[in-house]
């Protein structure tokens, strides 16, 4: 319940059209069982003055039948572009709101869910959402108000007959559909799970596509799925029994209530209390008035299904950030150097410190050289400095202000990072670079690239800078990829600099290709480099070594490179 309360609060933005698309919905019922209701007066009204060579007055009947039939077809037609003009817009805000909550707690957060989950929450699940208001929400009001006027109208001419319509029409509107919604609820949840876990199954497959043909694996791979889309076979199975069951019995129960209303309405016909043509409107009325509910029993079902996603959107909604953020931002400082002091910081409460009393002072525009074992805590100081993770103890300066007081977008707008794995986004080389800069001209992108040391490689590619990178940058080599993320981080143009392993995995040449356009954009910046290359090492000033979370030597580049013993050790 607290669920689907929490979901109307999000459709409540949409009341209007809501409202809109449920009124034309009654429109088109109420049309719909007026013009069969009528039909049947008219035919019997026909036959009978025939019968008994009375003037019947033919002209008000046909003109309200022709009416009626207008209303119905325009009605479905305008209550058709309501509802999925609303649904459109409905599901574009649902995606926007979804991804402002999401944004926040990458990484810290998503690290716990798997790619294609995530990819299943922000699409299938949403669009399951959207059923809510086409399936469920809409029908259930549009019937609710239907049946009322309908049983009005019925107990003008017999209340008996209004009371059996009524409760045919509860016990197929509501009660089957209860029925059904408790049997759909399993099935239902468990269809949504395993969806997302196909899906998921499926994205990786694709991603690791390479890997799996080098370890022939594709064979299983697909044996893996093929078990999980069978698997999936049985709840959807379930679902479809369930449906099916629901309507047949609607049906006998709409043809029941039919019958009983004649039976009832016969000796009304005797006593002259209804004329014959009323007679054949009532049975048509009622049969007809089962269309209200002819929705439910799907609504019903869908409900299991939506709270289902919905809970599974909530969870990921309610999900704290990582990190606190303060409403507003302390001063912008004058002087961008870094003070780490006392610094403290795990992943997690019962988890070891990954950074355990750090002490570091890197003055604005110098260069400060981290080394250090794998797991010692190079990456995890990066982390915080970008306010991806907060610290638990200690102290971290931006110039004079403390960096707990500034937003994280503000932090990561002073800062460009260039790593191992910085991500190239499957577009043009072009759009990859107005990422950093959207505003950035021709020559300010060419500036960059020749800055980056890559200039001529791109112009000589047949499409220069509107060449696709393909996914993750693949179709660029290691170190062009490198290159291109430096280009990316020059147009940034930000006053801090963290370079993560950036010439890792390069061979020789690439590597000094890439130092050359570190060396450009280290100028002037305050920088801090991680690396295990001992080239890299050259273009520092300062070096610290870290070790299970500490430092545990630091002196000036010169002096520490002087020791071949130690540059043997990273
Ligand atoms: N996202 C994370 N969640 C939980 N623990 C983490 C996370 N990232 C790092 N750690 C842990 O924190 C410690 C420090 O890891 P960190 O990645 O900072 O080391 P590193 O020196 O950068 O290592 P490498 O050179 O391999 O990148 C390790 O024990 C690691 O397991």
């Amino acid at each position: 319940m607290k669920d689907l309360l929490r979901l109307l609060g999000l459709f409540r933005p949409y009341a209007g059209w809501i409202v809109a698309g449920t009124a034309l919905s009654i429109i088109v019922m109420l049309a719909n069982i007026g013009l069969l209701a009528l039909s049947g007066w008219f035919i019997a009204a026909m036959a009978l003055s025939g019968l008994g060579n009375q003037m019947i007055n033919y002209f008000t009947p046909a003109a309200g039948i022709r009416g009626l039939a207008i209303l119905r077809f325009s009605g479905r037609y305008i209550e058709r572009l309501v509802t999925h003009e609303a649904t459109f817009r409905l599901l574009s805000q649902l995606r926007v709101w979804f991804y402002d909550h999401l944004e926040p707690l990458a990484p810290a957060r998503l690290q716990y869910y798997r790619g294609g989950d995530l990819l299943s929450r922000i699409r299938a699940d949403i669009d399951t959402l959207d059923n809510f208001y086409l399936r469920v929400l809409a029908p259930t009001i549009a019937a609710a108000i239907s049946i009322a006027l309908a049983i009005g109208f019925m107990a003008l001419f017999s209340v008996h007959v209004a009371l059996l319509n009524l409760a045919g029409l509860l016990l197929a509107g509501v009660g089957l559909p209860l029925l059904a919604q408790r049997l759909g609820r399993a099935p239902g949840a468990q269809a949504v799970q395993m969806r997302s876990e196909l899906r998921s199954t499926v994205a990786d497959t694709v991603r690791g596509m390479g890997e799996l043909r080098i370890y022939q694996a594709g064979a299983r791979q697909g044996e893996r799925i093929a078990q999980l889309s069978g698997a999936l076979i049985t709840p959807q199975r379930r679902q479809a029994h369930i449906n099916g069951l629901s309507t047949a019995l609607t049906g006998l129960i709409t043809q029941l209530s039919m019958w009983l209303a004649i039976i009832i309405a016969i000796p009304l016909v005797a006593q002259h209390h209804i004329s014959g043509p009323v007679l054949a409107m009532i049975a048509l009325f009622v049969l007809a008035s089962f269309e209200t509910i002819s929705a439910l029993p799907l609504a019903f079902q869908t409900l299991g299904e939506t709270l289902a996603a919905a809970r599974r959107i909530f969870e990921i909604v309610d999900t704290p950030p990582a990190v606190t953020e303060p409403d507003t931002d302390a001063a912008t400082p004058a002087h961008f150097d870094l003070k780490l002091s006392g610094l403290r910081m795990r992943y997690a409460d019962d988890a070891a410190w990954a950074l355990d009393g750090i002490d570091l002072h890197v003055p604005a525009g110098d260069r400060l050289g981290i080394v250090g074992a794998t797991g010692s805590g190079k990456s995890s100081l990066l982390n915080v400095l970008l306010r991806f993770w907060d610290y638990q103890d200690g102290d971290i300066r931006i110039g004079d202000t403390p960096l707990r007081a500034l937003r994280g977008e503000t932090v990561r707008g002073w800062c460009a990072v260039v790593a191992q794995q910085t991500h190239l986004f499957n577009t043009s080389i072009r759009q990859n670079l107005l990422l950093a800069r959207p505003e950035a001209t021709e020559e300010d992108l060419l500036n960059a690239l020749r800055q980056a040391h890559i200039d001529d490689e791109i112009m000589a590619m047949p499409e220069g800078l509107d060449t696709f990178v393909g996914e993750t940058g693949t179709r660029l080599s290691g170190g062009q990829a490198r290159r291109v993320s430096i280009a990316r981080a020059l147009l940034k143009d930000a006053p801090i600099l963290l370079l993560d392993e950036p010439t890792e995995g390069l061979d020789a040449a690439s590597e000094h290709a890439v130092l050359e356009a570190l060396e450009t954009l280290m100028q002037g910046r305050t920088t801090v480099l991680i690396t295990h290359r001992p080239q890299a090492l050259r273009y520092v000033d300062d070096i610290v070594v870290m070790s299970g979370g500490r430092i545990i030597e630091r002196g000036t580049s010169a002096e520490l490179l002087e020791s071949s013993a130690y540059l043997e050790r990273f």
